[in-house]
């Protein structure tokens, strides 16, 4: 490792993360104000590594930098955040526990997906002084009830006085108690089997696979749960011995919770950084997409242990989650770790993102997908292929607004697009617009193959005209579920237009790569010009100009995901 000060400041050269810490801790405090990193993919990767101390609601540490997750923050979470919960989280900064509150980016998924799922009856383990549970309670209707659950009432009484401001106190039934007897006592009841559209976990990480097994039965199908720190600040992606002791275990109950649910073939999964990692799981039926990719012959219990039995390409194996340690389970369900995908640089190191790609995404990835990936990474301009997390977070999506007629925007050699393709329904159909045919070729016969050609209808073409020509026919406005944009950057603004003509009032846009590689959160002398062919300084104008105008739009709520290069959720709501 190189370090070097220049002019007050530790530039450091080429280190991965084992360095970073080793620098931390060998270098004395006054040392750190600013350290530079310059990494494997030549972005330049800024820590204010001083600062983070002294902010109200400092990075759980996943981003590149503390400036990309402020960048985030400020830009996108913090504009649309209703008054109540920015007095709670205030009033939260002051308590000493205050690092264990939900993130406030992760809230705003949360939010999303509260809606997207119209999510009357919720379940909250884990309430603290509230600051999910009051996102909570402003999200459902007037007659929604949220049953929360904390050992501790104390801290929930500090944000009591904000939530009974905000209205909303009479949706809450809050119980002081450990949470298990409250779920099984709920089970006691048949009739409440099935009944929750949504929980959201975020309590004693050893109990979560026992909450887990609760909430199957309590969510109805297509109900959402959500688990909060399913990455832990990082430490899941490194090895236990650079960890601090006291970290360890939480850790490893992660690291098993994170291979438990990537095998649980009852739930569709996304795993997002936001926040401090946040795992959202779709109660789905068994053996539908999004699954697996074992094919699930049974599941049972053993004693008190849920147990899969699979197939996994012909062989048999007996995958016991509970019995498996680590890294047999990842024995038994994982992939060899090929990297045929570009990492595009938005998280701490790439370690954890193939962390991530490893555990959540790829055992999961349908099998012409992965072959798709494989055969788009010989392609010189690889790296503009979406990246698989957020081909995951998209299929996610599709599945919440039940999208049967989609577009999508730059298609290149087709994963997002056969991902949509195997996502929607036998009749479903997409409008796929490119200005070139010649890469859709590439993935073409994998889309034969795949049995899902006639739900596409190409067209390559410049894509605003074509936009143009749908709105000519005033039947096609509000006929679209979703829409996937990623292609010329500086149209962005006018596809968004368009769009909002085009979606239904309650489907959704994503629009690709907003976070430009953290090239939004770097002062722009800092930004290269020209990177693997890319403008990025011209692209990262016109995404810092996208952002700012997303976050002021009143027609959407939004919600911006630091997945592949960055998402931004765009759900229509008027
Ligand atoms: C980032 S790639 C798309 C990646 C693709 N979603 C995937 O899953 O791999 C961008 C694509 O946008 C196309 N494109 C660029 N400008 C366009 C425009 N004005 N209209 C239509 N397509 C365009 C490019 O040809 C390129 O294939």
């Amino acid at each position: 490792m190189k370090l070097v000060k220049i002019d007050g400041v530790v530039v450091c050269d080429n280190v991965f993360w084992r360095g970073y810490i080793a620098m931390l801790e060998e270098l004395p405090p006054e040392h750190l104000d600013l350290i530079f990193w310059k990494s494997a993919n030549s972005c330049v990767k800024l820590l204010g590594v001083m600062e983070q101390s002294g902010k109200k609601n400092p990075s759980k540490g996943l981003l590149q930098s503390e400036e990309l997750y402020q960048y985030l923050l400020e830009t996108s979470v913090y504009p649309r955040e209703p008054e109540p919960l920015k007095e709670l989280r205030d009033i939260t900064a002051t308590h000493p526990k205050a690092v264990m509150a939900t993130a406030p980016d992760a809230g705003q998924l949360m939010d999303m997906l509260l809606r997207l799922v119209n999510a009357k009856k919720t379940i909250e383990i884990g309430v603290f002084t509230g600051y999910s549970l009051l996102l909570t309670a402003l999200s459902i209707p007037d007659d929604g009830k949220i049953t929360a659950i904390d050992v501790d009432r104390q801290a929930y009484e500090m944000g009591l006085p904000v939530i009974r401001k905000a209205g909303v106190e009479h949706k809450i039934n809050f119980i002081e108690s450990q949470a298990l007897p409250v779920l099984d006592k709920l089970l006691e009841e048949h009739e409440n089997e099935g009944i929750f559209d949504f929980a959201f976990v975020d309590a004693d990480k050893v109990n979560y696979k026992n909450y887990h097994e609760r909430l199957m039965k309590l969510l109805k199908m297509g109900g959402i749960v959500v688990y909060d720190n399913t990455l832990r600040g990082g430490t899941v992606a490194m090895p236990e011995e650079l960890v601090a002791e006291n970290l360890r275990e939480n850790r490893r109950l992660t690291i098993e919770l994170n291979n438990f649910l990537a095998a649980d073939p009852r739930v569709q999964i996304c795993l997002a950084p936001l926040g401090d990692g946040i795992t959202i799981c779709r109660r789905s039926p068994l053996g539908s997409k999004g699954s697996p990719r074992l094919h699930v012959s049974d599941i049972g219990n053993i004693g008190k242990r849920t147990c899969f039995v699979f197939y996994k390409r012909r062989r048999l194996a007996l995958g016991i989650s509970e019995l498996l340690g680590e890294a047999s389970c990842w024995r038994v369900m994982g992939e060899s770790a090929k990297k045929t995908t570009v990492y595009k640089g938005l998280l701490k190191n790439e370690e954890l993102y193939q962390y991530i790609l490893e555990t959540s995404v790829y055992p999961r990835e349908p099998e012409p997908l992965k072959e798709l990936r494989d055969a788009t990474a010989a392609h010189p301009r690889a790296i503009i292929a979406t990246a698989p997390d957020a081909g995951q977070s998209i299929d996610m999506l599709l599945k919440l607004v039940n999208a049967k007629k989609t577009i999508e925007i730059g298609v290149f050699t087709g994963y997002s697009l056969l991902l949509t393709a195997l996502s929607i329904p036998d009749d479903g159909k997409i409008i796929a617009i490119d200005v070139d045919r010649k890469n859709y070729e590439i993935g073409l016969p994998i889309i034969r193959r795949a049995g899902v050609e006639h739900k596409i209808n190409f067209i390559e073409s410049q894509a605003l005209p074509v936009l143009d020509k749908l709105l000519e026919d005033h039947e096609n406005e509000g006929s679209l579920d979703f829409a996937f944009v990623d292609a010329d950057k500086g149209n962005y603004k006018n596809y968004h237009e368009r769009l909002m003509k085009l979606l239904k009032v309650g489907g959704v846009v994503v629009y690709d790569n907003t976070l430009w590689h953290g090239t939004v959160a770097l002062p722009e002398d800092l930004v290269e010009e020209l990177v693997d062919g890319e403008y990025k300084k011209e692209m990262r104008k016109h995404i810092m100009e996208l952002n700012k105008y997303l976050a002021t739009d009143s027609r959407v709520q939004i919600c911006v995901a630091p997945l592949g290069d960055g998402i931004t959720i765009c759900r229509r709501i008027y």
